[in-house]
């Protein structure tokens, strides 16, 4: 899990193409496209579909085009900005990955971290009453979120399953801890539209990956975001070929609102993978003022005499089940 800036420099070289492309476009739309097509010269786009070797690549006009990855350029994914370039039968190679922003991975069979999708910039950790919260699966996705350089924003669905005031408060207060350290958090029931537009409003200009236990109702939000899905599912089955593969795919939808959802079973299931102490507790943001403060250098935070760690928990600094997950995600 990797966080990398783009330098100026590619910055400006991106911005200076954009800038070029769209004054041609603009002034001599006609004459643009077709020199585009003739010279198929290299262009920029964005991953929308992957799908094994298969991608879907958006390009700068907001078509969809077919494209398979050159090799050796590294394992291509959703929400990754690429070059590519088209091939007489309108198809289009991808040749090369851009820097991304942000990377979502996971650890396959042989320890080795798979990217699952790119340039993410918003994790989305659903809850609800039932079934029960784990705070420990929330505390992992928050890691997770830190590790790789996202926000996290924590929403409790099915509130109306807890239509008394004292019991929803109850509920509620189980996770003002979150908040506290700066964590976002909204409150909502998919039966009641209106409690769901402020965590909407979140979405705009972001683009967001969706996780949660079975049952907390990530598809009924989803459903509930992309009243299109299945139109924008068809379209890009239709314009790559890829067929109705393209709904067990990852993909990257449009939000109505000025964002996108990075989608799929895949991301949906996405869990820590194993990390060391050092990189475990830079996780834990409110950790992070006292971190190398400890006695001992390699202090757990446990039983060690001088841990200030543990005297923030007691002086009612950091709250006791935040250090309690982290001593099990260490053992675990
Ligand atoms: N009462 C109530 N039920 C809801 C709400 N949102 C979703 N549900 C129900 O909760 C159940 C599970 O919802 P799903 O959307 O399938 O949950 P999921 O997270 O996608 O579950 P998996 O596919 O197993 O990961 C369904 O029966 C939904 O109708 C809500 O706000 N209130
Ligand atoms: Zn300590």
């Amino acid at each position: 899990m990797t966080r990398r800036r783009l330098s100026a420099r590619q910055i400006e070289r991106i911005r200076a193409i954009q800038e070029r492309r769209r004054e041609r476009l603009a002034t001599r739309p006609e004459r643009a496209l077709a020199e585009l097509d003739a010279e198929q010269e290299p262009e920029e786009g964005r991953v929308v579909v992957r799908h094994g070797a298969n991608l879907a690549v958006e390009d700068a006009r907001g078509h969809l085009v077919h494209c398979l990855a050159r090799q050796h350029i590294g394992q291509v994914v959703c929400g990754d900005r690429v070059v590519w370039q088209r091939l007489p039968d309108g198809q289009g190679v991808v040749t090369a990955i851009l820097p991304r922003t942000t990377t979502l991975s996971r650890l396959d069979a042989t320890g080795q971290e798979k990217p699952l999708a790119a340039n993410l910039t918003q994790l989305v950790i659903l809850i609800a009453p039932q079934p029960e919260p784990s705070g420990y699966l929330i505390d992992q996705y928050l890691v997770a979120a830190e590790l790789i350089g996202v926000e996290a924003i924590l929403v409790g669905n099915k509130m109306d399953l807890l239509p008394n005031a004292e019991e929803r408060a109850a509920f509620q207060s189980g996770f003002a801890h979150y908040g506290a350290i700066g964590y976002r958090t909204f409150w909502i029931s998919l039966l009641e539209p209106k409690s769901v537009e402020g965590f909407i409003a979140e979405l705009a200009g972001q683009t967001s990956v969706l996780v949660g236990q079975s049952g907390v109702g990530k598809s009924s939000l989803v459903k509930l975001l992309l009243p299109d899905r299945e139109i924008q599912i068809g379209r890009l089955s239709q314009a790559t070929g890829l067929g109705r593969h393209t709904t067990s795919a990852t993909t990257c939808y449009r939000l109505s609102g000025n964002g996108f959802l990075i989608d799929s079973p895949g991301v949906r299931g996405f869990r820590l993978g194993k990390i060391d102490r050092d990189r475990l507790q830079q996780g834990f943001r409110e950790f992070r003022p006292y971190l190398g403060r400890c006695r001992f250098g390699d202090c757990r935070h446990a039983r060690e005499p001088g841990c200030v760690i543990r005297q923030a928990v007691e002086d009612g600094l950091i709250a006791p089940e935040r250090l309690a997950n982290f001593h099990h995600l260490l053992a675990d």
